[in-house]
């Protein structure tokens, strides 16, 4: 790693992808760029990279996919033969296609893939399903992995290439109605929730104004509010939290990881 430069990318709503592309970064060696695309205003800009660089790449699974947000941005970036490693982070169901999907669009990009992951983090509808995941132990195995990975590419090992789980055609996304979170009476107007929302579907001089047509449900803003003031109402999403937290609380899925 010493004349290549490391840098880490990733979206994330609520945090648990973060963590887990910087304890595998931790454990590749020194960062020298975190680009965080969680932002609108982070993700106007694009970014090319050589073969000089190694990227991480993290991004939560949503229904099964890479975020339709991210698979749209992510193809203005531009490598040339870049090694990169790719990591989903899912909330303990299942993590379907998003892993094959996300290589797909890297390699189409000039990326070459050297290692991948999927992790557990707590799931975005519900703290009762993989709650305060990812744990210490995860966080271990990221950057133990990280340290694996740093050997491969000390050790110049590109012959063979990369597989992950999943399946073509990815699975199909699922149409969901526009909707939005409701406030209670408990929010101060205080703005956390507008500066914080990934796509900016919260007025921020009134947070109570939610642009349901620009939200993506990513719970940013109910996971963040000090004061519980945010929440999806709506029956698909308690519909959902219910399944989830029925047939996927009381289990433990581990990281995998391909290298
Ligand atoms: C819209 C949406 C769809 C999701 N779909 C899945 C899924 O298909 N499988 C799963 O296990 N978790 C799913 N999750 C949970 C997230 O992948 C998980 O909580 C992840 O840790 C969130 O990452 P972040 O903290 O970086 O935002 C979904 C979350 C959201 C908001």
């Amino acid at each position: 790693m010493s004349t290549t430069k490391l840098h880490v990318l990733y979206f994330s709503a609520t945090g648990t992808s973060r963590k887990i592309v910087r304890a595998i970064a931790s454990g590749m060696g020194e960062v020298d760029r975190e680009l965080d695309l969680t932002l609108l205003k982070d993700r106007q800009q694009s970014h090319r990279f050589t073969d000089q660089d190694v990227v991480v790449v993290g991004v939560p699974v949503y229904a099964g996919r890479v975020p339709v947000l991210l698979s749209n941005y992510f193809q203005q970036l531009q490598g040339q033969d870049t090694p990169v490693v790719l990591v989903v982070v899912y909330g303990n169901r299942d993590y379907d296609d998003a892993l094959l999907e996300l290589k797909d669009l890297f390699e189409t990009n000039g990326f070459r893939g050297i290692a991948a992951g999927a992790f557990v983090g707590e799931h975005s509808y519900s703290s009762k399903v993989a709650t305060a995941r990812p744990d210490a132990d995860d966080l271990e195995t990221a950057r133990a992995f990280g340290e694996e990975i740093r050997q491969k590419l000390a050790a110049n090992e590109h012959g063979h290439l990369l597989e992950v789980k999943g399946n073509y055609p990815y699975k199909e996304l699922v149409a969901m109605p526009p909707m939005a979170p409701e406030t209670n009476a408990l929010c101060t107007n205080c703005g956390l929730c507008a500066e914080h929302c990934p796509t900016e579907a919260i007025d921020f001089n009134d947070c109570r104004q939610v642009d349901a047509s620009s939200c993506i449900r990513c719970c940013s803003c109910v996971k963040r509010c000090p004061l519980d003031a945010k929440s999806f109402q709506h029956e698909r999403i308690v519909g959902i939290t219910h399944y989830l937290v029925d047939h996927f609380s009381a289990i433990r899925k581990e990281p995998e990881t391909f290298l």
